[in-house]
């Protein structure tokens, strides 16, 4: 997949293309992904998306918090068979722009789009203007123009802010995973901590996570973790151990039945279910208590003993 990082490089391809912030890449935006492959195929076009680039202080929505990593979001991208990803800072110049410019000046004679596909709630221009004016524009330049209605799953909109929601409610697993149409994971590097779990007994990996990234809520889990290619049961906690010194936030996760050293390798935890909060503890001995018996829940939980 090619990362196109202006609207100014012309080429002679033909594009189908979809855009939006695309901030939990949930059901409803893979359904814009899946059409824009389609009728790429259909027209012999090459398959292509524009997404925003993050700008952590100056993207006031969501307090500069997003779901995806941008590094996520492009794999999701490429995985979706997107060809070429524009990845561009929207700054004065565009969004001073007019939609019927936007459209003329970027979309038609930059990049060659021929189709343009765009959920039921898009606008854009500096004018703001919803799909039904935004099908007259495309009319009037020859784009074709596809809407993709709601999605609604157990009664409900499919969109980011009720990701966003359901991660702060601490709901991961089958339950998130049907409005994502997708595992939903959390990948990072192994990085040191306090040194601390080993001597407790309970050896915990440390994944340092973006204070931008927005997380399931503060506790513990069960999870799979997949390190080189192999997935292994694992209990995490999210949050900031507030039982030790230098508490700070941050996801730990004890492997089970694993004894290597992970150190620098990037892992991916997939949380599965939510099983308590965190709790600060006043003896060590009390925590190290907790531990087992959260590793006693995983286990069950692993192996369909406990539902
Ligand atoms: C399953 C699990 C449950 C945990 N529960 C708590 C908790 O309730 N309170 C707390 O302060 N820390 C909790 N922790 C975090 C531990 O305090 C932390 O892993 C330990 O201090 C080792 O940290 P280190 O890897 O930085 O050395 C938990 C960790 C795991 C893996
Ligand atoms: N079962 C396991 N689960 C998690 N990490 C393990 C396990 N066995 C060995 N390790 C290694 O031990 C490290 C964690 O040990 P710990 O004493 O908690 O140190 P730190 O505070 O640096 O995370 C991991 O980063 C990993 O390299």
């Amino acid at each position: 997949m090619n990362i196109i990082e202006d609207f100014n490089k012309k080429d002679d391809k033909k594009r189908a293309i979809t855009m939006g912030s695309f901030d939990a890449l949930h059901k409803a935006h893979r359904l814009l992904i899946e059409s824009t492959v389609e009728i790429s195929k259909q027209k012999n076009a090459t398959p292509s998306a524009i997404t925003f680039c993050y700008k952590p202080n100056l993207k006031k929505k969501n307090n500069g918090k997003y779901i995806l990593p941008k590094e996520e979001k492009i794999r999701l991208f490429e995985q979706m068979g997107i060809a070429d990803l524009y990845l561009v800072f929207f700054d004065k110049k565009i969004k001073s722009m007019s939609a019927d410019q936007f459209v003329k000046d970027i979309l038609v004679d930059n990049l060659g789009v021929t189709d343009l596909v765009l959920g039921d709630d898009a606008r854009f221009g500096n004018d703001m203007l919803g799909v039904d004016e935004l099908e007259k524009i495309c009319k009037k330049h020859n784009v074709r123009f596809k809407v993709i209605g709601e999605v609604r799953i157990n009664d409900k909109r499919v969109s980011s802010t009720l990701i966003r929601e359901m991660l702060d409610k601490g709901i991961v697993g089958a339950e998130l995973e049907q409005y994502l149409g997708r595992p939903y994971i959390i990948s990072s590097e192994v990085v040191h901590g306090n040194n601390y779990g080993n001597k407790i007994g309970f050896p915990t990996a440390n994944l340092e996570i973006g204070l931008e990234q927005i997380m399931p809520k503060n506790g513990v889990y069960y999870a799979e973790c997949i390190i080189d290619g192999e997935k292994y049961v694992t209990a995490i906690s999210i949050g900031n151990k507030p039982s030790v010194k230098n508490p700070h936030y941050g996801l730990e996760a004890h492997i089970l039945d694993f004894d290597k050293n992970i150190y620098g390798k990037k892992i991916t935890v997939i949380p599965k279910k939510y099983l308590r909060a965190e709790i600060k503890f006043d003896k060590i001995e009390d925590l190290v208590l907790q531990m087992n018996s959260d590793v006693e829940t995983v286990r069950k939980l692993s192996n369909g003993t406990l539902n």
